[in-house]
C-alpha cells in the first residue's frame, strides 16, 4: 500500500542490512588516491571548503574555462603556483590566454579537443579514466609536447582512445567531486544530471557528486542504500533533502529516517510527485530502497562542514 509516514524530529532504530553504505560525514575526505576534483566553467563559489577539498582529492582537473575559474579564486601569484591543476581539457574556447600560459608554465598538460558533439565535462571524464586505467597514457603525455597537443589527435582522440580502451579495463571505484556542475546555465545543470545518470550506467566506477553553495547531489542507485552520519554531523551541517526521480517515473519502495518516510510511492515530475523539503530525522542513519536511481539532494551548512571534511 502506499503510504507518507510522518515522525517525529528524531528517530532511533537499528541500521538494516544494507551493501551499499555512505558515509556522509566521510564523503568529501576519501581515504585512497582514486579520487579527483573537476573544476567546470563557474565561478568557484565554496569558498570556505575549497583548499580543503583540493587537499581531499588526489588528481585535479579543470574543463576549459574551469581554468580561469580556478586562476581568478586567488589574489596572489604565490597561491596560484600551489593550486597548479594536473591537467585542462575543452575545445579550449573558454580559457583565457593569460591563464594558458599561467598553467603552461607551471607543467599543465593542457589537452586540445575540438569536437563540438560532446561536453568538456564529459571530456573531463573520458579523461580522467584514461589517466586512471591506462598507465600508457601518462608516458605517452610525459614525452609529448602541448604544440603537438601530446600527439592525441585534437578533434576526439581522447574520446576514440576512451572508447577503444574501455572493453580492456579492469576498474577501481573513482571518488569524483565536480564543482560548478548545477547553477548557471539551465542547459549545462540539465547536462550535468543527464552525466550522472549516464555516468552509472556506463562508467559505474565512478562514485560522481557534485557539491555547490548550497548542497550536495548524487545519485542513489536502484536497491537499497544506508547513508550514515554522525549526530553532531547532522546537527551542524545537514538541512533540507530531496529525492528526485530526474531519470523518469519510479517507485520509492521504501524510506526509513525522513521526517516524511515513503512506502511504495509512485514519483514522478509529470505526476506532481516528488519528495522534496524532506529531511533526515534518523539520529544516525537514513535509509532508502528504490526501484529505479533517484537523485538525492541534501542541502549542507558550507561554513560548518569544514570542521568536518
Ligand atoms: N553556466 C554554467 N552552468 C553550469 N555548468 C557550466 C556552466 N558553464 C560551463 N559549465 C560547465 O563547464 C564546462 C566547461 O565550460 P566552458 O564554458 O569552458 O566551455 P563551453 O565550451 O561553453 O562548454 P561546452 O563546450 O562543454 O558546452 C562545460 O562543459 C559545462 O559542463
Ligand atoms: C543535437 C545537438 N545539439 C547540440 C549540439 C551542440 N553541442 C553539444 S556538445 C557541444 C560542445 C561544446 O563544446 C556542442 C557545441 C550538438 N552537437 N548536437
Amino acid at each position: 500500500m502506499e503510504q507518507v509516514i510522518e515522525n517525529p524530529e528524531s528517530l532511533k532504530f537499528e541500521p538494516p542490512v544494507c551493501s551499499h553504505v555512505l558515509n556522509l560525514n566521510k564523503f568529501l575526505s576519501p581515504d585512497h588516491k582514486d579520487s579527483a576534483l573537476l573544476i567546470l566553467n563557474q565561478k568557484i563559489t565554496v569558498e570556505c571548503v575549497f583548499e580543503k577539498l583540493w587537499a581531499n582529492y588526489n588528481l585535479h582537473v579543470c574543463a576549459d574555462g574551469g581554468a580561469n575559474q580556478l586562476y581568478e579564486h586567488f589574489h596572489e601569484e604565490e597561491l596560484r603556483s600551489k593550486y597548479v591543476p594536473d591537467y585542462i581539457i575543452g575545445d579550449l574556447d573558454s580559457i583565457r590566454d593569460e591563464v594558458l600560459n599561467f598553467y603552461l608554465s607551471h607543467g599543465v598538460i593542457v589537452i586540445s579537443q575540438s569536437w563540438q558533439y560532446s561536453t568538456d565535462f564529459t571530456k573531463s571524464l573520458q579523461l580522467i579514466s584514461l589517466h586512471f586505467f591506462k598507465p600508457e597514457f601518462r608516458e605517452l603525455l610525459s614525452s609529448e609536447r602541448f604544440e603537438q597537443n601530446y600527439g592525441i589527435d585534437d578533434c576526439h582522440g581522447i574520446e576514440t582512445l576512451y572508447t577503444a580502451e574501455r572493453p580492456n579495463w579492469s576498474t577501481r571505484d573513482i571518488d569524483m567531486l565536480v564543482l560548478n556542475a548545477i547553477d548557471g546555465r539551465f542547459d549545462q545543470t540539465v547536462h550535468s544530471i543527464t552525466q550522472l545518470y549516464m555516468t552509472s550506467r556506463t562508467d559505474a566506477y565512478y562514485k560522481l557528486c557534485y557539491l555547490t553553495s548550497t548542497d550536495i547531489i548524487m545519485l542513489i542507485p536502484s536497491g537499497g542504500t544506508l547513508i550514515k552520519y554522525s549526530k553532531d554531523f547532522k546537527q551542524h551541517c545537514v538541512k533540507n533533502c530531496g529525492l528526485l526521480p530526474l531519470g523518469g517515473p519510479t517507485v520509492i519502495k521504501s524510506t526509513k529516517g525522513l521526517k516524511w518516510d515513503v512506502c511504495n510511492w509512485h514519483t514522478s515530475i509529470m505526476g506532481g510527485k516528488v519528495s522534496s523539503s524532506n529531511r533526515f530525522v534518523g539520529e544516525s542513519y537514513c535509509y532508502f530502497d528504490v526501484e529505479d536511481p533517484l537523485v538525492l539532494s541534501i542541502e549542507l551548512t558550507l561554513s560548518r562542514l569544514v570542521e568536518f571534511i
